[in-house]
């Protein structure tokens, strides 16, 4: 490789090696007895702290589970049920930001780009964007599957307020981070809701 290849700079060499270390940690979680009370309880945690941050109509985007992800149809069931408009993203070609469609129970779901899911409905502005991560740090810095999809949806989405959900074996101290990379104002898991400065620094 040549440093005309982003793929062989030090950081995007440091994510990727990031990003094996965490695809073993979610293989030990995943044979864990625990499972499903602490996905449960990241649920809980989600639904309670959405609903403290929203107004009535606000529009929040979640996600249709990837494999090995946690599913949040009951977090998707209980926000729609409170009267609130819930989107969930449609994978567009990369270097694109992701476009947003409303889903409501009973609605058509398609396969989209790279396994992902999404509603057929018609397009909509999240007010609220709930972020996947594969890992995470206390200055609210992320790493995910690597199309810099959210990073560039958060930059073209100026206003709307970001979450980042996971589970706490995603944690690490720091997040190798590039220009382009997004630092996120709060982070839910299943033990606690962090706030972060949004700045790339803890509070
Ligand atoms: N459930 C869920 N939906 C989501 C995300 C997510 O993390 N979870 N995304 C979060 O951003 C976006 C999709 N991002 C993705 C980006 C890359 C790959 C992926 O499988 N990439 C291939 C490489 C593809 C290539 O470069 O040709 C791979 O990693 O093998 C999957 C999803 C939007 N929807
Ligand atoms: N706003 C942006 N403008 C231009 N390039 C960007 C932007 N955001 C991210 N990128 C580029 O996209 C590529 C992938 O980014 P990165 O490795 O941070 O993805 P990720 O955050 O792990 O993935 P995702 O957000 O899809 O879950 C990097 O080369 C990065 O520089």
């Amino acid at each position: 490789m040549t440093l005309s290849q982003p793929g062989s700079w030090p950081i995007a060499r440091a994510k990727q090696a990031l990003r094996d270390e965490m695809t073993r940690r979610r293989q030990a979680f995943a044979a864990s007895a625990t499972r499903a009370m602490v996905e449960d309880s990241l649920r809980r945690r989600m639904v309670r702290g959405l609903r403290a941050m929203v107004g009535a109509g606000d529009c929040i985007s979640l996600v249709w589970p990837l494999p090995g992800e946690i599913d949040l149809r009951p977090v998707m069931q209980a926000l729609h049920a409170d009267g609130l408009c819930v989107a969930l993203p449609e994978t567009t070609p990369k270097g694109h930001p992701l476009t947003f469609r409303l889903w409501q129970p009973e609605c058509v779901i398609q396969t989209g780009r790279y396994g992902t899911c999404h509603p057929e409905g018609p397009p909509v502005r999240p007010d609220v964007v709930c972020v996947p991560l594969l890992a995470f740090d206390r200055r609210g810095m992320r790493l995910g599957y690597g199309g810099g999809y959210y990073d560039r949806t958060l930059a073209a989405l100026r206003g709307a307020r970001a979450v980042g959900f996971g589970l706490s074996f995603q944690e690490v101290t720091c997040i190798p981070t590039g220009r382009y990379d997004v630092a996120l104002p709060a982070i839910v898991t299943e033990r606690e809701w962090i706030r972060c400065r949004g700045d790339g620094r803890t509070r």
